[in-house]
């Protein structure tokens, strides 16, 4: 498994606690930056971790800004992209369980270190279930395809 990670400045030091934890697990991870504090603009990276996910099957996508909204909203502009904004361990399970999904963001002003670190950890060690919820994703991808 690889992870690839981003944020914008709003969202540095949670993904740096992030990073820290899938070095202790052993996890490939890719940073995307960025590695300083100046003020950037959150599509830029959403937009750069939902294209290589995307380019890469089976890597996920991590994506932190200050309340993780506008990075879900950009990266599921991206076909292929399921990204789940997740304030809880049971969210980040069902979404990777049910979703299938792809990308992970977080809010550094929402959750801290600790309740995050839990998500990402719940996030990379859940499965999709497959079953009944195949059908539900496909139809998701279906109304990826009736996009222009
Ligand atoms: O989701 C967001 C925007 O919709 C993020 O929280 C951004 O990180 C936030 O907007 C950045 O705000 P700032 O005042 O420029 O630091």
């Amino acid at each position: 498994m690889k992870v690839i990670l981003a944020s914008d400045h709003a969202g540095i030091e949670l993904r740096q606690e992030l990073v820290a934890l899938l070095k202790e697990r052993g996890t490939e991870f890719q940073d995307l930056g960025p590695q300083t504090r100046e003020s950037v603009d959150y599509p830029d990276f959403a937009s750069r971790v939902a294209q290589q996910v995307v380019s890469e099957p089976g890597t996920l996508g991590v994506l932190v800004c200050g309340t993780g909204i506008g990075m879900s909203i950009v990266a599921n502009k991206h076909r292929g992209i399921r990204a789940a904004l997740c304030t809880s361990e049971f969210e980040a399970r069902m979404t990777r369980a049910h979703n299938d999904a792809n990308v992970l963001c977080l809010g550094q002003r929402v959750v801290g270190a600790g309740v995050a670190r839990g998500i990402l950890e719940a996030f990379l060690s859940t499965a999709f279930e497959g079953g009944r919820h195949e059908k539900r994703v496909q139809k998701i991808r279906d109304v990826e395809a009736q996009q222009r």
